[in-house]
């Protein structure tokens, strides 16, 4: 037996697509996240049974909530089916079964962004605080972020870079490694940034009110299809946006000379669209104004946030303030990237 090829359940398989996290290795004991192709979700491993407890019952205190900012919080996370048995190398293991966020990707471009200059959480020994915050210690002392992986598809091929890589990096190198990630070295593709731009932009309005939960290591997973994004970017017409009665559509070249969908609320609108709003003018607007970008975008680029082995109830009804830095320096590199 292959040791890096565990014995799984039949339709089951190894998450190819797994760019950082617990990774199946030659020691057998040691188990990475699956997929289950029979109904395309992914299978995360309990993990250390106190990890593994404390993202269940993150999960679960979400699953039957009432309450309207704990629902907010579900748009933003993986749906949680249900927690299953599997033998792996035959032994029985607890799994999660959880949305596969690259589902229906066919060249998925994924990205393990973790937040927090603090990435211990309030059980943390001392030994496990030393060490986390010597890890990544250049680029997330500064940023409040850090990159444990990632893999990109480009004109020249597939590449993947893993914790080693990320752990290099320094602030500028984490925005280097950002533009390889985006395709964004040579042109930057407006539509995808404004996009990820968009949701981040609703978990950081979530987090400015939220005092239930501090989230420590926990990472947001950016996703976006290379194969549709090339294709939606050379097609001049975006047939998933059909006009609606209070909304017209239309199609304005941006500065690349590829073409993004903005929608407007009438058609007087459009001519003093084109030469007073190339798409960065419109990014500061996003947050207040409905919808500056195309919704069809959501469904190849995505970002949510995953990993909830270290959360906490807020001890003293606070904000997650170490969460909101790094977010905010995502948010501000990728804000950048459309101001060069
Ligand atoms: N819902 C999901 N859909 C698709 N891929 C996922 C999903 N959840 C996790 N992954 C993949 O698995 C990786 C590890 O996930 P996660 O961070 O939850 O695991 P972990 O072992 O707890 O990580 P860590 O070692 O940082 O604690 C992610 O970087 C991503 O590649
Ligand atoms: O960034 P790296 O180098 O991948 O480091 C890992 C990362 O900090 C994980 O969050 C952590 O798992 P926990 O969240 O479970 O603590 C793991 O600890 P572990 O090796 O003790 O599992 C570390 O090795």
């Amino acid at each position: 037996m292959n040791q890096n090829q565990p014995q799984l359940p039949k339709g089951i398989c190894v998450l190819e697509t797994q760019v950082a996290g617990h990774l199946f290795t030659n020691n057998t004991a040691a188990l990475g996240m699956l997929k289950d192709e029979t109904i395309g979700c992914v299978l995360k491993p309990f993990g250390k049974p106190e990890c593994g407890a404390r993202e269940l019952s993150f999960y679960e205190s979400l699953q039957n909530t009432h309450d309207p900012q704990l629902k907010k919080l579900q748009n933003f996370i993986p749906k949680f089916y249900k927690k299953i048995r599997l033998e792996v190398n035959g032994k029985d293991h607890t799994f999660f079964q959880l949305e596969d966020l690259t589902h229906g990707m066919q060249q998925p471009c994924i990205m393990d962004i973790k937040v927090g200059k603090r990435t211990w959480d309030p059980l943390a020994s001392p030994h496990k605080c030393k060490v986390e915050e010597e890890k990544y210690a250049r680029c997330k002392q500064v940023l409040g972020i850090c990159l444990p992986g990632f893999q990109v598809y480009t004109e020249n091929g597939y590449k993947k870079f893993d914790r080693d890589y990320g752990k290099k990096l320094d602030a500028e190198g984490l925005g280097e490694a950002l533009r390889l990630f985006l395709n964004a070295q040579e042109m930057v593709c407006e539509s995808l940034i404004e996009e990820l731009l968009r949701q981040l932009y609703d978990i950081r309005a979530w987090f400015r009110e939220q005092k239930h939960f501090h989230f420590y290591a926990s990472s947001l997973l950016i996703a976006y299809d290379y194969v549709a994004l090339q294709k939606r970017l050379q097609n001049e017409k975006c047939t998933a946006c059909q006009k609606s009665k209070q909304q017209q559509q239309h199609y304005i070249p941006n500065g690349n000379g590829l073409h993004i969908c903005e929608v407007v609320d009438n058609l007087d609108d459009v001519d003093s669209c084109y030469p007073t709003s190339p798409t960065h003018k419109a990014i500061p607007s996003f947050e207040n104004e409905s919808l500056n970008t195309c919704r069809c975008l959501e469904r190849y680029v995505k970002v949510k946030m995953i990993d909830f082995a270290h959360v906490f109830p807020s001890a003293n009804n606070s904000l997650d303030m170490n969460y909101l830095f790094g977010l905010e320096s995502l948010i501000a590199i990728l804000e950048a990237m459309l101001k060069r």
